[in-house]
């Protein structure tokens, strides 16, 4: 099936991913996947076993997303991350389920707003894997930016990408904030002390000056 005729189906909400209801009916009537079964990657029980489409409305493409579709399922990956493929849809990760991806056997990254699954891709990476795991539980752009790779970099990024970051879940950057002198501060008062003795000082010593100059006229 060829890309415009998969966009130009109807396209049905499903869950947080827009599924072409035309692929999943081709290969089964895939129903909505919500609640538990969204959150645990299984399909509901209607999709299973998928069975062949009617005859009148198979196609040769239609058979194959169908055959895709098994496979799919043999490989035990969820249904619905299929069909969100297919529709060109990409997953939305909230942080704390990316952020648990954080060792070397299973490192998920976090990179303008994307997710990236680098887990095959640790041994291969020319910075090595302690950089990457090193970024892992939070926001990486930047020290992905500060290295400066290059194009090929970028393309072969595309490569690990799984799908993308819900930005809400993202925790704030905690920043330094200087405190601010609460007004009544007791550094005020010495504030005002220090200005007074810078006043009165070269009083007093003008006063005592004056008071030696007229002792010894005196004398
Ligand atoms: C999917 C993500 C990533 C891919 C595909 C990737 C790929 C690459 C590639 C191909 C290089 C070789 C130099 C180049 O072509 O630019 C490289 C170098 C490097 N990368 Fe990454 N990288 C990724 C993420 C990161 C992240 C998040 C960091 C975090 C600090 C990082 C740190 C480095 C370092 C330190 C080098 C070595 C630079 C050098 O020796 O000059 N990389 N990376």
């Amino acid at each position: 099936m060829g890309r415009e005729a998969q966009t130009s189906r109807r396209v049905k909400p499903h869950g947080k991913y827009t599924v072409d209801s035309g692929l999943c009916n081709a290969a089964s009537q895939i129903p909505r996947v919500s609640g538990a079964a969204e959150k645990s990657g299984a399909c509901p029980d209607r999709v299973t076993p998928h069975s062949a489409p009617p005859a009148a409305t198979r196609s040769s493409s239609a058979s194959a997303s169908a055959s895709l579709l098994f496979l799919h399922h043999l490989a035990g990956e969820p249904c619905w991350a299929w069909a969100a493929d297919m529709a060109g849809e990409k997953k939305v990760f909230g942080f704390e389920e990316v952020a648990g991806h954080n060792v070397t056997k299973d490192c998920w990254l976090i990179i303008a707003g994307k997710v990236y699954d680098v887990t095959s891709f640790m041994d291969e990476h020319p910075g090595g894997d302690e950089v990457l795991l090193a970024v892992t539980g939070k926001d990486a752009t930047n020290d992905f930016e500060d290295i400066g790779h290059s194009e090929s970099a970028r393309e072969m990024m595309e490569k690990y990408l799984i799908g993308e970051i819900d930005a809400s879940t993202i925790p704030v950057k905690r920043t330094h904030v200087t405190p601010q002198q609460a007004p009544g501060n007791p550094d005020k008062g010495d504030d005002m002390l220090i200005k007074i003795l810078q006043f009165l000082v070269p009083i007093l010593i003008l006063g005592l000056a004056f008071a030696i100059r007229q002792y010894t006229k005196s004398e």
